[in-house]
């Protein structure tokens, strides 16, 4: 059996992660693993690491790391036969430990994107929650305007997208990333990207991981992913 894959990607609210990660799970055949999804599948489920959640998310504050690490780190048990993309998780120094002690990660990707491009972006972006399907009105809109392609049901904004909510989870997000960046470069597994274009940012990802993923592993992957 070909070795695994198993990569994350780091970026800054509205910096790319979901976009990103979802052209890499169709593209390489990877299991694409949301924080964010896999959180509000729990919350919808209510499950006990749902409800909990649940009361940190409302507030607008990170759930402790040990409440994401018991909820992250079974799931990826789970997945332990593929290869995978981790979008939101770790996101602490402390978290990024948990991990690395149950499982060698391939490749880091960080996204170093311009505070008005995040702003912007995020003005207008635009989700279905039960899916978390993500639309942007000027990227990507919806084909009718406020309804998910696929359900019909209607698209939400995130409170905390808006404009003046983003500067203060920005900083927040700074000061905690930068020692998970910091320990994937001391690791040699960091690769960063910026740009204020995803499209003009894929490329290079793509090759990176073209580069790293065997091609027999991507070709197997891809067959059962499709
Ligand atoms: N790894 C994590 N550690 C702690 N809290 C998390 C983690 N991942 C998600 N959360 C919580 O769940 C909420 C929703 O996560 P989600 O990734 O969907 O949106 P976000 O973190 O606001 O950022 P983005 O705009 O990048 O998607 C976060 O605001 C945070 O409270
Ligand atoms: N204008 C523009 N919007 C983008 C680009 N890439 C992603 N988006 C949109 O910006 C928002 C944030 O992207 P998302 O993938 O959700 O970022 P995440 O918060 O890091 O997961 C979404 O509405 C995306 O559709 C881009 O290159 N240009």
């Amino acid at each position: 059996m070909a070795k695994l894959f198993r990569a994350v990607i780091l970026g800054p609210p509205g910096s790319g992660k979901g976009t990103i990660s979802e052209r890499v799970a169709s593209s390489f055949g990877l299991q694409h693993l949301s924080s964010g999804d896999f959180l509000r599948e729990n919350i919808a489920a209510k499950t006990e690491a749902g409800v909990l959640a649940k009361t940190y998310i409302e507030k607008g504050a990170l759930v402790p790391d040990h409440v994401m690490t018991r909820l992250m780190l079974p799931r990826l048990v789970e997945m332990t036969r593929h290869s995978w993309l981790l979008d939101g998780f770790p996101r602490t120094l402390a978290q990024a430990e948990a991990l690395n002690s149950a499982c060698e990660l391939d490749v880091v990707i960080s996204l170093n994107i311009p505070l008005e491009t995040l702003k912007d972006r995020l003005r207008h972006r635009w989700i279905h929650p039960a899916s978390g399907r993500v639309y942007n009105m000027r990227f990507n809109p919806p084909r009718v305007q406020g309804v998910d392609d696929i359900s019909g049901e209607p698209l939400i904004q995130h409170e905390d997208d808006k404009p003046e909510a983003l500067v203060a989870r920005l900083r927040h997000y700074k000061d905690v990333a930068k020692p998970v960046i910091d320990l994937y470069r001391a690791k040699g597994i960091l690769h960063m990207f910026s740009d204020t274009e995803t499209d003009r940012i894929w490329p290079y990802v793509s090759s990176l991981l073209s580069a790293k993923i065997p091609t027999d592993l991507a070709d197997a992957q891809r067959a059962t992913t499709h």
